[in-house]
């Protein structure tokens, strides 16, 4: 892949329709800004790029440069954009990332009433075919190479007014596709319900990866037979199937198998990866309130995973097995031998620090499982401080219970 951004059939797609080609890059980041945005689609107007002026040295110094840069920017800008409506941590559509993959970006440039020749993005659309081993209604794996819905955002200030659907609209028709020959990377609840909406898509497929299809993905989908029979087969399904196609692959030329993941290859698998610091740092503060935009989840989805911020976890039995290196202070076994019975709270720990040592002895060999380094383990016991804290908590507590001397 080469490094202009011309190569993304983006340029294509604005010579090509009027309605649909970009701006300046200053003007995207404006738009986003709020309240400003009447003005500020205003000041994005006057600095409105056209095509018919690409070549113009008042405009572009040297446009080649300064127009891959500028799309580059606004590319940037729109993933940015996106990625913040869905709550992502970090953007999914960049111009690296579609210079790097043979994604198809469609923007949608509101023209109407502007002044000639200016106006604002809107949104964004980006698909792209993709490898996956999918399960048909029969939890039988299927390889296919449907046509992906990346990334889709609609500026906030105009969703639910049309736009995405007409964006979505012009991309089908591009395409060729039927809406429910595709496959959607982990949808968000907004689009779920646009599907719905427009295109009555409801019920899904359960799937063991991060993409969505709907009934009727099968319908016309070739089913690749086993690899050994592929060539063979094939062709003679291939002289005998005469439905009309579906989506199958139409763009880029066989990769090698090695750069096939089917069931990573979602574009927000590295989301997770490049967002999760190591134990303990990914352990998530406890909240009194929930947080401000629960992680949207499909009740229809089955294991379509969470699209909110990738909330880090810590299972249980991992922490468990962390507090193997905690031993408890001195004192506070005093109090443990004391006290058998203790409340709820001291059972919970009581048990827990039973099943601790039922992993203690059962885990001898799983080292391995340990997110503490040796370095770590060989600490003194005074170093250790995070059962020491807990126990003294408790002890504090129960010596001022028998004093009497809290302050309430
Ligand atoms: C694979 C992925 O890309 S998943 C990521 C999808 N993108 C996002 O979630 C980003 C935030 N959302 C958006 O950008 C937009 O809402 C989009 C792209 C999902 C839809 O674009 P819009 O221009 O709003 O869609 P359009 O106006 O054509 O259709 C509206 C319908 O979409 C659905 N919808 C749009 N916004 C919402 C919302 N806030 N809550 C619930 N449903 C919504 C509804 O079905 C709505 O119909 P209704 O208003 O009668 O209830």
């Amino acid at each position: 892949m080469g490094t202009c951004i011309c190569d993304l059939s983006l340029l294509g797609l604005i010579c090509s329709n009027q309605r649909m080609w970009l701006t300046r890059p200053s003007c995207f980041p404006a738009v986003t800004s709020g309240r400003r945005e009447c003005t500020v689609l205003k000041r994005g107007v006057a600095k409105v790029w056209v095509p018919e002026r690409w070549g113009r040295k008042s405009d572009w110094r040297s446009p080649s440069v300064d127009l891959q840069q500028q799309i580059m920017t606004i590319v940037d800008e729109l993933g940015k954009a996106s990625a913040k409506a869905q709550h992502l941590p970090a953007p999914i559509t960049s111009a690296s990332r579609m210079q790097s993959n043979r994604h198809v970006m469609y923007v949608l440039k509101d023209t109407s009433a502007r002044p000639a020749g200016k106006g604002a993005i809107i949104g964004f659309l980006k698909v792209g075919y993709k490898k996956l081993f999918v399960l048909d209604d029969r939890e039988a794996h299927n390889e296919v190479e449907p046509l992906c819905i990346l990334d889709f955002y609609i500026h906030e200030s105009l969703q639910r007014h049309g736009h995405g659907r007409e964006l979505f609209h012009y991309m089908l028709q591009k395409e060729r596709v039927e809406p429910h020959q595709l496959a959607i990377d982990r949808p968000s609840q907004k689009l779920l319900k646009f599907l719905n909406k427009h295109y009555n898509l409801e019920t899904t497929v359960p799937q063991v990866n991060n993409f969505v299809i709907f009934e009727g993905f099968f319908a016309h989908q070739h089913r690749p037979p086993a690899p050994s029979l592929r060539a063979s087969r094939h062709s003679r399904a291939a002289a005998i199937d005469s439905t009309p196609a579906a989506p199958a692959r139409k763009l880029p030329p066989k990769r090698a198998e090695g750069d096939i993941k089917p069931y990573s290859s979602s574009d927000r698998e590295f989301l997770k990866v490049a967002v999760e610091p190591p134990w303990p740092l990914n352990r998530a503060p406890r909240r009194a309130t929930p947080p401000a935009h629960p992680p949207p989840r499909s009740s229809s989805l089955g294991n379509s995973p969470e699209r909110g911020p990738l909330r880090p976890f810590v299972p249980e039995q991992e922490l468990l097995r962390s507090l193997r290196l905690c031993p408890p202070h001195p004192t506070a076994r005093l109090l443990l031998a004391t006290d058998p019975g203790g409340s709820p709270a001291q059972r919970r720990r009581t048990r827990s620090a039973s099943e601790e040592q039922v992993l203690s002895q059962a885990g001898s060999g799983e080292e391995h499982m340990h997110t503490v380094s040796p370095q770590a383990q060989a600490l003194p016991a005074q170093a250790w401080t995070m059962g020491g804290n807990i126990f003294n908590a408790r002890f504090i507590r129960n010596l001022q219970d028998l004093r009497s001397t809290r302050p309430w």
